[in-house]
């Protein structure tokens, strides 16, 4: 059975954005939805019992809900998802699945091409749902410090729980053992970096940055990114107290791996997470003590707090209940205030603003650092949509901003459709606006993070360290403009 379905010789030019499985007809598409499922509760209830399989089928799981369902890996370890994957898992469980999960998107596109070279003819359909358990095992053998027999024996068991699957159980062992063997090849293939993202994607950043900064920019999607605080005060304080390091640009960056509500002055609500370009932009709104100022787009509420933090009255508006809810605690830990309102903000009137922020949804391809899930949930018609979403979203805080006010706009893309090209289309819409350009000293954002245009742009290669684990900001553009008097 080995033989008929691995043939690991020879290489074959596949397409790496699909499965190397082979495509399932609909019906069985429909059933394999869930992903990964073992289906007999009394033998899955006694494997349970084998130390570390709970977290890779886990893992296996959640894999196949980000890449195979759409789901946000966020939502995943939400004590919200559905479905529940980690039911009676212990923290450092839901730990390993976390990294196994993370490790795997993060290099989706080098393990699927691996996979594909050692099953030359992909897997027999009646075994497609092996795909996560490989993925999984993949994972943990080419990138992470696991034991290698512990990752294929595991994901051999995994494929034994599964009735349709069971049969293959073989053809995992053999998979993940040439795998194991095969190692500095596809470790090689990995630092080519040429699987990095989708190529849709790839060829996108190639178009706007050129080739090498397109490279450069994917090297930095592989790296585990520091973690970013916003102080409400003594940013320096904090930094030496944490032991993190004062960026140029006011945030404290550490690499520890503490959880975060373990770390000094989280239950005080000193500080909050957020990237340090993302502190970028509600800075530049300069809102006033007592200026009336709306967050457009306000969940989880990075951007709100610090605007609450100048003593303005914001509304923070957003279109997720559930979203406002985070927003809500978080303000609370922080104690800070803000009005909410949850609405749709293309069809939100009010009396006019003194300043508006507009933190659109978007691609969010400036934070795959972070969220690695992104290039393989996203599809290329996705960005016009967005695009389309951004310009009603600007066009109706011009009719909500005061003559004299600004809107700030922002998004976390990397692509000049949710950036440089929406405020552009903007400016041409809307002649009683002009841009107010960013000046690095006066808005405290260092030189190269501004455009030509007076635009912020950043990408994850800015700010460069010596230890690249302290390198790196996520891809942000932010544009400050404003109505005429
Ligand atoms: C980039 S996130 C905002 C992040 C937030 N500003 C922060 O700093 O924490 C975009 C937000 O837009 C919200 N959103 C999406 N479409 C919306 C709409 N039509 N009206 C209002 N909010 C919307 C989403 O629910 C999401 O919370």
């Amino acid at each position: 059975m080995i033989r008929r379905f691995w043939a690991g010789s020879g290489l074959r030019v596949t397409d790496t954005t699909r499965p190397f499985a082979k495509r399932a007809r609909p019906a069985a598409r429909a059933a394999n939805r869930q992903g990964f499922v073992p289906a007999d509760a009394a033998r899955e209830a006694e494997a349970m019992k084998v130390p570390g399989l709970p977290a890779r089928i886990a893992a296996a799981h959640i894999i196949a809900d980000v890449a195979h369902g759409g789901h946000r890996l966020d939502e995943c370890f939400s004590p919200l998802a559905v479905p529940a994957r980690l039911t009676g898992l212990a923290p450092r469980d839901v730990a390993l699945v976390r990294s196994i999960a993370t490790t795997a998107l993060r290099r989706l596109g080098v393990i699927r091409k691996a996979l594909s070279i050692l099953l030359e003819k992909g897997l027999p359909r009646q075994a497609a749902r092996l795909e996560w358990p490989l993925i999984a095992g993949a994972a943990q053998i080419l990138f992470l410090d696991a034991a290698d027999h512990a990752a294929v024996d595991l994901a051999v068991r995994a494929a034994r729980l599964e009735p349709k699957s069971a049969g293959f159980a073989g053809l995992v062992n053999a998979v993940l053992r040439n795998l194991q063997r095969r190692r500095e090849e596809f470790l090689e293939l990995a630092a080519s970096g040429e699987f990095d993202a989708p190529p849709w994607m790839a060829q996108r950043w190639r178009r706007t940055y050129g080739e090498a900064a397109a490279r450069a920019i994917s090297a930095m999607h592989m790296m585990e990114p520091p973690l970013d605080l916003s102080c409400k005060s003594d940013a320096e304080g904090w930094a030496e107290r944490l032991g993190g390091v004062l960026l140029p640009t006011g945030s404290v960056r550490l690499v520890e791996r503490t959880p975060i509500a373990e770390l000094d002055g989280y239950r005080d609500g000193e500080w909050w997470v957020q990237d340090a370009a993302a502190a970028l932009p509600a800075r530049f709104l300069a809102a006033k003590a007592d200026e009336r100022v709306l967050d457009m787009c306000a969940a989880p509420g990075g951007k709100t707090a610090q605007l609450a933090l100048s003593g303005a009255r914001v509304v923070a508006l957003d279109r997720s209940a559930e979203r406002l809810k985070l927003l809500a605690a978080n303000l609370n830990r922080l104690k800070l205030h803000a009005e909410i309102a949850v609405s749709d903000a293309t069809g939100f009137s009010a009396s006019p603003f003194d300043a508006i922020l507009v933190d659109a949804p978007c691609s969010a391809t400036g934070t795959i650092r972070r969220h690695p899930d992104v290039p393989w949930t996203k599809k290329p018609g996705d960005i016009e949509g967005l695009a389309s979403i951004q310009a009603k979203m600007l066009d109706r805080a011009a009719t909500l901003v005061r003559p004299g006010g600004r809107i700030v706009y922002c998004t976390c893309s990397l692509e000049p459709e949710e950036g440089e090209l929406q405020i552009a289309a903007f400016l041409r819409r809307n002649p009683d606006f002009r841009r107010e350009p960013l000046e690095p000293r006066k808005d405290m954002v260092p030189a190269e993070f501004v455009n030509e245009d007076g635009d912020m742009r950043t990408l994850p290669t800015m700010l460069p360290h010596a230890e690249p684990r302290l390198a790196g900001v996520d891809g942000f553009f932010a544009s400050r403009i404003v109505r005429r008097e």
